[in-house]
């Protein structure tokens, strides 16, 4: 993640993921699940400006760039603006961990969708550990980042990374992969949102699970047929047990031609890939007019 100066504040964007395969193999004593997933991160942001003030206080000002309905879909009102949101968390974690008394003003300019599976939250706390680093001065090794990071979400060390990565553990083994031709997607926001916990509640884990290597290498051939017919998301059939309304989103997502469909994360946004940005882009207008959610054209980012 790039931080850039601005005068006396510090800009950084933080990307949304999607996941492209997904696979749950086993469930451990404390109740995470052990997983395996194909990570990209795409050109939708947060931004995060932050600027030094005097004293150790962390003041967080959450704003939405979306306005009136396309916010409420976006899930304005599930995003904390107090102490539990993981920027917060982020700044407090760095005071406690190094005994740094500084202070910071966090603006928190939301875009990503919540409760979506595009590991908004995560992403910010990824994103608020390394400028914080960079503003306070803080000389960390990346290691202790990525340990920092894993220590506020099992999702925000992949956000430490560019570019795809398939993420194994709890989500927090983070191996970087090569990357095959651009993707382009929209991803659509329904009204409903899902809770993550809930979902993998109710995920059932697979006498045989399916790997993740033949679609990264389908992926980094250029091999779209094949492609197509691996993107996979084992909490998919948890999240429609959740919300049966979604099956609708998928159908009609699906008549837009695309290379596949598929739920990112624990949902419930649904997203389907295509090879080109005109395709995505007709397919977005499609689904924008029939009301199903919120339509974003975005492409893989490395
Ligand atoms: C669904 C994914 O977005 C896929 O990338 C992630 O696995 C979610 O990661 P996250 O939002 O960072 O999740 P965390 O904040 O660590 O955990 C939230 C809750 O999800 C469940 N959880 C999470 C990760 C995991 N591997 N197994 C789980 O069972 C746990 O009930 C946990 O209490
Ligand atoms: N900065 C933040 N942005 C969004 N949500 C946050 C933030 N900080 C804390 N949260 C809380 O975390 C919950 C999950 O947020 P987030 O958008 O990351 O999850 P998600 O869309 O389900 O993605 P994933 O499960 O893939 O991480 C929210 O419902 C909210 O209560």
């Amino acid at each position: 993640m790039q931080v850039q100066r601005w005068h006396t504040s510090w800009v950084v964007h933080a990307p949304a993921k999607l996941n492209l395969f997904f696979e749950v193999l086993g469930r451990r004593e404390d109740g995470y699940h052990l997983i395996e997933t194909l990570v990209v991160p795409v050109n939708l942001y947060d931004t995060l400006v932050l600027e030094e003030i005097p004293g150790s206080d962390i003041v967080l000002d959450v704003k939405w760039v979306w306005k009136g309905d396309w916010a409420e879909l976006c899930g304005k009102h599930s995003v904390p603006v107090d102490e539990t949101n993981l920027v917060y968390r982020a700044a407090r974690l760095i005071q406690q961990e190094t005994a740094i008394t500084r202070g910071v003003r966090i603006q928190l300019w939301k875009r990503i969708p919540t409760g979506a599976g595009l590991g908004g939250g995560s992403s910010d706390a990824a994103a608020a550990l390394v400028a914080l680093c960079q503003l306070w001065h803080v000389g960390v090794s990346p290691q202790t980042l990525h340990d920092w990071g894993a220590r506020l979400g099992s999702d925000v060390p992949l956000f430490l990374e560019k570019g795809p990565s398939v993420c194994r553990g709890r989500g927090e083994i983070v191996e970087p992969v090569r990357p095959g031709p651009p993707l382009h997607a929209v991803v659509v926001k329904p009204p409903v949102s899902l809770a993550t916990r809930e979902v993998y509640g109710a995920c059932r884990v697979p006498e045989t699970p399916q790997p993740v290597t033949p679609l990264l290498q389908a992926w980094q051939r250029g091999d779209w047929a094949s492609f197509g017919k691996r993107v996979f998301n084992r909490l998919e059939e948890p999240a429609l047990r959740l919300a049966p309304g979604l099956a609708h989103l998928k159908q009609s997502l699906a008549q837009t031609g695309g290379l596949a469909v598929s739920l990112t994360g624990s949902g419930s946004c649904y997203f389907a890939v295509y090879s080109h940005r005109e395709q995505a882009l007709a397919a977005a207008r499609r689904i924008q007019s029939t009301r199903l959610g919120a339509a974003f054209v975005v492409h893989s980012v490395v």
